[in-house]
């Protein structure tokens, strides 16, 4: 009830569909329109409010924002975007669980693998396109579905849809975008461009199911069950921003609250607080899956498989493709790097990969890292904070640029592994070391 009798329109937006209102509110709860005189108290008001030092240091920094052109890798676009952007979408975006120590190894991770190259091999005309679930994808990349992208741009997921049309590459929606699934359907390229659906299933099955044909309805191609991230996690620089911004807007100087030596509960909802809060927390195989096959005919991925018992669980339940991910470390802290998991299950249970697809997302910032995930099995690899950052700072240009650095990654690391298309990427051609190199690329 922060913003109750006043304008909330500027936090309201950036993470509402426009259809939230017409979705959940009901019909009686409309209390009819607001008055003219009303809107001209706010537009007044709204217009002496003058900004707040943070939007003055936003607007300073993207006065001095480098061009796309200098954006020469991954790091360097998150890099900048982390300067441009609003305090609150920088820390929702950046924030990890707990110590942050899964989301930093899901990218060391990747340094522990080495490439064993082959030579002498014809490599002219390197192809990195493949499929996923049938469709096609330029390289073997797409973005994963993350929620919120309105905190970083006013157009949001548009500009990742439109960019993903650019450069052919697929793209999962998170039900937890800030625009309407209408809305991002209706930013496709081609009706043929396709999409798909990452949900939270809802505690209350018909709420679900209602979501689930509305996508479908709507063209969406495959939905990717999210298991986890059923419950809220502990995600301390998205609860400290509001301490953060009130030091900041009073210049630097630390807030000196009366101490009251009282136990309080502190405040760790964060932005995605009110996002957590319907999910069906006592989802189980034997009750989702056939629920969810029940409601449509669309293939099921499971999104967040974090060990290897789980992932055969998955295929046994006739899962159409599984997703080996932490969340990109926002969830438990210590869950085990996704390509650790990758490099398990290849070594353990190898016809995983024969009956289902395998893909992978978390800490990828590099060409050669899609490579590795590649050569262990991996059919495509998801970049989620990646996307993000790129569409914040430059918008669908940032997107094309992002896929554009990777897709020349891609080709080079192929090229010098001597091989033409996806499907020659095998385990002979990596190696696991079980040291850490000395200057990790982080
Ligand atoms: C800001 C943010 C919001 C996210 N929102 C969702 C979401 O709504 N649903 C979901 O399944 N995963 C969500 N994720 C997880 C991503 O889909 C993906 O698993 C993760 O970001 C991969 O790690 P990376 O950021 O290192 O690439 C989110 C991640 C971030 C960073």
């Amino acid at each position: 009830m922060d913003h109750a009798g006043q304008d909330a329109t500027t936090v309201f937006v950036p993470v509402h569909p426009s259809d939230t209102l017409d979705k959940n509110l009901p019909h009686e709860k409309h209390l009819g329109s607001l008055d003219k005189t009303s809107i001209q108290e706010l537009r007044t008001s709204v217009k002496n409010k003058g900004k707040t030092r943070d939007e003055l240091r936003v607007e300073e920094a993207i006065k001095n924002k480098p061009p796309l052109r200098r954006m020469i890798n991954i790091q360097d676009i998150e890099e900048t975007a982390k300067k441009l952007l609003p305090y609150k979408a920088f820390a929702y975006y950046s924030s990890a669980a707990d110590d942050s120590i899964t989301h930093v190894e899901n990218s060391r991770a990747f340094s522990r693998f080495f490439f064993c190259p082959r030579i002498m091999k014809e490599v002219s005309g390197v192809d990195p396109s493949t499929l996923m679930l049938g469709y096609k994808s330029s390289i073997p990349i797409y973005i994963s579905g993350s929620a919120l992208a309105r905190l970083g741009h006013p157009l949001g997921e548009v500009n990742l849809t439109r960019g993903a049309y650019q450069t052919g590459i697929l793209q999962m929606v998170s039900s937890n975008s800030s625009l309407s699934y209408r809305q991002i359907a209706a930013a496709r390229g081609s009706p043929d461009q396709p999409l798909f659906f990452q949900i939270y299933k809802q505690k209350n099955d018909q709420s679900a199911a209602k979501r689930i044909r509305e996508v479908e309805a709507l063209g969406y191609k495959a939905i990717f069950l999210t298991v986890d991230a059923l419950v809220h996690s502990n995600r301390e620089l998205d609860t400290r921003a509001p301490h953060y911004l009130e030091d900041y807007e009073n210049q630097g100087q630390v807030t000196q609250e009366k101490a009251v030596e009282e136990a309080v509960d502190i405040d760790t909802v964060g932005t995605a607080g009110g996002l957590v809060a319907s999910n069906d927390i006592d989802m189980t195989w034997e009750k989702t899956i056939p629920w969810i096959r029940s409601v449509t005919k669309l293939p099921v991925v499971i999104k967040g498989i974090q060990c290897v018992q789980d992932a055969v669980l998955a295929v046994e339940a006739g899962c159409e493709g599984i997703v080996l991910s932490n969340h990109g470390g926002r969830q438990l802290d210590f869950s085990l790097p996704p390509m650790e998991v990758l490099y398990k299950l290849r070594n353990e249970r190898p016809d995983v990969f024969t009956r289902t697809e395998v893909y992978i997302d978390g800490g990828v910032r590099r060409g050669t890292d899609v490579l590795k995930a590649l050569c262990l099995g991996a059919r495509m690899v998801g970049l989620g904070r990646a996307f993000l950052f790129a569409q914040s700072a430059y918008g669908e240009a940032g997107v094309v640029h992002l896929v554009r650095i990777l897709e020349r990654e891609i080709k080079f690391g192929m090229a010098s592994l001597g091989v033409r298309t996806v499907d020659e990427l095998v385990p002979d051609l990596v190696e696991r070391v079980d040291w850490q190199p000395l200057a990790p690329k982080l």
